[in-house]
């Protein structure tokens, strides 16, 4: 019957491929058995590549039903931290197996701070009265116009106001110098302490340069604050996968700039690894050996830099302002210091290296007797970064948003006019009143607590009103100003909430092993709960 309506060409009984395709009457034995083979050939070239997008399609249909997690938030707000606490959670042999590739890292950071501290005595040795007189990474005092700047830049973060500290006055510095009596002899028996010490350190501040290339495999970032170095995910296999035996490198051979292939030729793609296969090497480096050999035989130099009085008092003054990786590593050099020292989780989880890019990190989460598939996307957090995580706005199920709350007194590093806060607050807004995410489900995270809470107790920090406008006469307490921030997000999120999500919210210190395991946990729960209701599992 249907028949009747087509156009007679197509019920012709011959297929006109097939006619085109029939074999020539002429063909011979040969020809055919030749025809044949070429046919089955196609064949199984075509079943392979059936195959291979039915596989795809599966691994498409599993992996829309994989819970997407992303970590969103500035640099150095903790979203790496964060990652690593879900991998000791979700994959703990694996970042076992990692333990000695984060030596290179714990050995960069010691190297920086110390370069660091030198470079600020040294400034200060040349500038004591001038209260600028500050290294890298310390706050600017210029220009901003936020509410949580200081009106008209004022002193709040850089004290110093009780004249100059003096230099040095470490046991380690009385035994070597045994400094004379009397003010102009003791500074110049100081002068020539720090000199000492700055002669004996020379090796380890050289160095530093030599493991930054190391690690960043010679890539710069280009407008992401000076001199940070930035690794992909899989760098503690890619970057020092060379093995004693092989092509060594030691730390005279660094310095060529030579690009690490793999880090370079994955700029703007996803860097997927998996965590077992990545971690399974045993990693030896030449360059990380003689840094351990040099900081054997410096530890007590560091020790006696690290607790000098002048550097004790600079701290004290705010006029030098530390990272909280500084501070942990060189308060434990010795340990670190050692012969045979092996990072451990806690160093691990202290340990401070910027994201590049986005890698993807994937875990099986129990649920029910079962496992789901989680993909954590740990971002660069750098302004030059963020660009970046737009390609993953689209099948994301879940944010956590990482905002640093003990950041109110700091400014970014790639901009120093913006505060921190501030610049928490703008990505805040960004991303809640971003269309492509109005279904995610969204977690705020106000980190880094134990910081604020130490600030605020050295009586050192104040958030009054002479230094952030809208703090009013709340009190300069711990809970007051956790609840100050929180009221913030707050208010960014409801603002931007047409879709009436809910915000889940936790105070946090994730480099806490204890609680960040049960905030971890509330979260999965929190997420599979929606997920479950998205799946329609229930
Ligand atoms: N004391 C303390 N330190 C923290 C906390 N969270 C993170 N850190 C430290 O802060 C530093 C920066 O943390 P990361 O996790 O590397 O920051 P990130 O957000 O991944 O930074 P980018 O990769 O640059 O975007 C590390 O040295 C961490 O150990 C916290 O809650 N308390
Ligand atoms: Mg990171």
């Amino acid at each position: 019957m249907i028949r009747t309506h087509r156009p007679s060409s197509l019920y012709s009984q011959d297929d006109p491929l097939a006619f085109v395709l029939r074999p020539p009457e002429t063909e011979t034995e040969g020809d055919k058995r030749a025809r044949l083979q070429a046919e089955a050939n196609a064949k199984n070239i075509s079943d392979a590549i059936d195959e291979e997008l039915k596989l795809e399609k599966r691994k498409y249909d599993k992996y829309r039903q994989d819970v997407k997690l992303l970590l969103l938030g500035q640099a150095e707000s903790g979203k790496s931290t964060l990652q690593k606490q879900f991998q000791l959670m979700y994959a703990p042999e694996s970042l076992d197996k990692e333990r000695l590739s984060w030596r290179i890292v714990i050995y960069f950071n010691v190297a920086r701070s110390v370069k660091r501290l030198l470079d600020v005595l040294e400034a200060y040795e040349d500038n004591p009265d001038d209260e600028s007189t500050m290294a890298e990474g310390a706050e600017n005092t210029s220009n901003s116009d936020h509410e949580f700047s200081r009106p008209g830049g004022s002193g709040i973060l850089l004290g110093g106001r009780d004249g100059s500290p003096s230099l040095g006055s470490s046991p380690h510095e009385s035994s070597m110098l045994s400094p004379e009596s009397g003010p102009t002899s003791k500074s110049h028996d100081q002068a020539k302490f720090i000199a000492t010490l700055r002669l004996r350190l020379s090796p380890l501040v050289s160095a530093e340069r030599a493991l930054a290339e190391r690690l960043s495999g010679g890539v710069q970032v280009v407008g992401s604050g000076k001199g940070s170095v930035f690794v992909r995910r899989g760098w503690q296999s890619s970057a020092f996968g060379t093995k004693l035996g092989k092509s060594r490198r030691s730390l005279s051979s660094v310095g060529s700039g030579r690009p690490n292939s793999r880090t370079d030729s994955r700029a703007g793609t996803r860097a997927s690894v998996d965590d077992s296969a990545s971690a399974s090497l045993v990693v030896i480096d030449e360059v990380v050996e003689e840094v351990a050999r040099i900081l054997e035989v410096c530890q007590e130099d560091i020790k006696s830099l690290w607790e000098c009085e002048a550097v004790q008092k600079l701290i004290q003054q705010r006029r030098l302002r530390l990272e909280e990786w500084t501070e942990f590593f060189l308060s434990d050099i010795v340990r670190i210091s050692a012969r045979g020292y092996e990072p451990t989780i806690d160093d691990i989880l202290h340990a401070r290296i910027q994201t590049m890019g986005v890698a993807e990190h994937t875990f099986e989460v129990p649920l029910h007797g079962k496992s789901v598939t989680w993909h954590l996307f740990d971002v660069g957090g750098a302004r030059g970064q963020r660009h970046s995580w737009i390609p993953y706005f689209d099948d994301a199920n879940a944010i956590i948003f990482v905002a640093p709350v003990s950041a109110f007194d700091q400014y970014l590093e790639e901009d120093p006019r913006t505060n921190r806060i501030d610049d928490s607050l703008q990505l805040f807004t960004q991303i809640c009143s971003n269309p492509l995410l109005k279904n995610v489900h969204m977690v705020l995270f106000l980190n880094k607590t134990d910081v604020l809470k130490a600030k605020l107790e050295s009586g050192r920090y104040s958030l009054l009103p002479d230094s952030i406008t809208s703090y009013g006469d709340r009190p300069n307490e711990y809970e007051a100003v956790l609840q100050y921030f929180r009221s913030h997000f707050l208010q960014v999120h409801r603002r931007n909430n047409e879709q009436k999500r809910v915000l889940y919210t936790h105070f946090t210190s994730v480099v806490d092993t204890k609680t960040t395991r049960s905030i971890i946990a509330n979260v999965r729960d929190s997420i599979f709960r929606g997920y479950l209701k998205s799946a329609a599992l229930v």
